[in-house]
């Protein structure tokens, strides 16, 4: 059974088409790479998964997964890092898929809130406020809160982006951690060296899909200039899908 499956899947904005005619199949505990150029489609898909945005057009099989089985990292840009909250308490809320909203942490969560700040080397920043944090120490609480969310499913737009050589090797070696524990993880990468090297699969993305399978194979030379010629080919005013063109 797949943990996600697409069906002609286009998704949008305003009825205008970003990103198009996907078809496929993410395994569950796969370790799927998205990649391409700017503008493909990337965070958009990731968006359509975790079901921000549904789609315009074509469906998306999550089979028996709910809303609390898919965790999602957005692009750091997007987190509103002026909100007054510490280290400690962003980390807690990753508990809120058991425990609800108002449901109150109490002393097991909090050893678990703290096991996971361990986990992610930022004992000590329990109680600084988020925006004090370094982008590299950002990124690890939001990783510890994706520890504690506990969740089959972990989509990451780019996480790596503007951070340190060591986090990058910390937060990377968390990743492995899930696959190992046979969740699915799906990354927004631009670092072609990191998707070669950690992760098996990959959809290399420009407005559909170019390549999707194995990473080695996806990622050819030719690969990756058909999916720059075929983003910047793309009419972002178009209507909803005017041409089926292949
Ligand atoms: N909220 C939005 N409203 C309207 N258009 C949007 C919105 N978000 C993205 N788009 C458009 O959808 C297209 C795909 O954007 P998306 O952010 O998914 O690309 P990406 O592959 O993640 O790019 P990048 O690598 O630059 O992050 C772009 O043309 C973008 O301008």
């Amino acid at each position: 059974m797949s943990a996600l499956r697409l069906e002609d899947v286009t998704l949008g904005y305003d009825r205008h088409p970003a990103v198009h005619h996907l078809d496929g199949a993410v395994a569950p505990g796969a370790l799927l790479a998205v990649v391409g150029p700017n503008g493909a489609g990337k965070s958009t898909l990731l968006k359509g998964l975790v079901g921000a945005i549904e789609p315009i057009g074509g469906r998306i099989d999550r089979g028996a997964l709910g809303p609390r089985d898919i965790a999602y990292l957005p692009q750091a840009a997007e987190l509103d890092r002026s909100f007054p909250i510490d280290v400690f308490d962003l980390v807690a809320t990753g508990l809120w898929r058991r425990t609800g909203l108002f449901g109150g942490v109490g002393r097991a969560d909090r050893e678990r809130v703290a096991e996971a700040i361990a986990g992610v080397g930022l004992t000590g920043f329990e109680r600084r406020a988020i925006g004090t944090l370094s982008g590299g120490q950002l990124q690890r609480a939001l990783f510890a809160r994706l520890l504690l969310q506990d969740a089959s499913v972990i989509l990451l737009d780019e996480p790596f982006a503007a951070i340190d050589a060591k986090t990058v090797e910390d937060l990377l070696a968390l990743v492995a951690r899930w696959h190992s524990e046979r969740r699915t993880v799906i990354a927004v990468l631009h670092d072609m060296d990191m998707v070669r090297r950690a992760f098996p699969e990959t959809l290399l993305l420009a407005r559909r899909a170019v390549a999707w399978g194995p990473t080695a194979e996806a990622l050819k030379p030719e690969r990756l200039l058909e999916a720059r010629a075929m983003t910047e080919a793309f009419d972002d005013a178009a209507p909803f899908c005017s041409a089926n063109a292949a």
